[in-house]
């Protein structure tokens, strides 16, 4: 996470009364951009606690220059895809709103899972929401908003109310200027969350490296790591690679690794200790500790020691 003061984070999901320093409620927009809708709207109202999560590291840079310049501590950035980060930072009934302004509609149905809201995504927005709290989306493309309604609608736990044309937002986002030029309609989408719902997240809430010890590594099984593959319904994990340190006391494997479609790149150190060799999570390794990162050690632990 490229982002608030992760000394302070102690678990998952993120006790964000702790990062801010209030009880305030929070505010998240998802998919800032230029980054000038949030920090307006955290300008106007201090208030409220706000976190933007982006994808694009050139936007949370340049977000974080306007935070600084205009000395809002009311901000966090949070550089995740939001559908992980929605669900895995954030408790339940949490959040008061969830705004995304604009997403890329990806019309083609050959890239329809990269759209943004997708059943899961909606779950956990039927879980981190406040009751009553809401979800607002713009956009300028009518079918995309009903496509949105729809699912909201199917998922049962919210109130939806129908979309509406607007003029402008109370901010002007950049790609809200980008359509105006060219004309086009801009419709708003309001879900109100209407029931109390629990979701199944990944991260365990504990900060343990995860690590295994063996007694004895099998190293033609180390020299033929790469390219193995194990997959099941909710995990895959892929070996790219291995690293050797010269005078053989330490290796480094290099590993992909997906949960639910949420993939990490990370290593893993297989090193020798005084008896015995002990796999785990490489230190500076910035992967989350999800089921598939540490089913990713507990495999290269098993597979060395045969
Ligand atoms: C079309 S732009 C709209 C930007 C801004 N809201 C605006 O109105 O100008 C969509 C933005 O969403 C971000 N984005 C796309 N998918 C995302 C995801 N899964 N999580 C977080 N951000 C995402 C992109 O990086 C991009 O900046």
């Amino acid at each position: 996470m490229y982002q608030v003061n992760t000394m302070a984070i102690k678990s998952y999901p993120i006790e964000w009364n702790k990062i801010f320093g209030n009880n305030n409620k929070l505010i998240v927009e998802v998919g800032f951009g230029g980054g000038e809708f949030l920090v307006n709207l955290a300008k106007e109202n201090n208030n409220y606690n706000y976190v933007g999560i982006e994808t694009s590291l050139t936007s949370c840079h340049k977000i974080k220059k306007k935070i600084f310049q205009d000395n809002l501590n009311n901000v966090q950035i949070i550089l995740e895809d939001a559908k992980f980060a929605l669900r895995e930072f954030f408790s339940d009934n949490s959040i008061n709103k969830v705004i995304v302004n604009f997403p890329c509609p990806w019309p083609k149905s050959k890239h329809a899972k990269n759209r943004l809201f997708d059943e899961k995504f909606i779950d956990t927005l039927s879980s981190v929401l406040e009751v009553d709290g809401e979800l607002i989306l713009t956009t300028d493309i009518f079918w995309y908003a009903s496509a949105v309604k729809e699912k909201f609608l199917n998922n049962r736990c919210f109130e939806v109310k129908n979309i509406s044309e607007i003029n402008q937002l109370p901010f002007k986002t950049r790609y809200e200027k980008k359509w105006e030029n060219e004309g086009r309609k801009k419709y708003l989408l309001i879900a109100q969350k209407r029931c109390k719902k629990s979701i199944k997240r990944l991260l365990e809430g504990d900060f343990e490296l995860p690590h295994e010890k063996i007694k004895k590594v099998n190293f033609d099984k180390l020299q033929s790591l790469a390219g193995f593959k194990k997959s099941n319904k909710n995990k895959t994990i892929v070996i790219k690679d291995t690293y050797t340190k010269l005078d053989g006391s330490e290796y480094l494997v290099k590993v992909f690794s997906e949960d639910e479609g949420y993939i990490q790149s990370y290593f893993i150190n297989v090193i020798k200790m005084k008896e015995g060799w002990l796999v785990k999570l490489d230190d500076i390794a910035k992967a989350y500790r999800t089921p598939a990162v540490k089913e990713a050690v507990n495999t290269i632990a098993k597979e060395l020691e045969n």
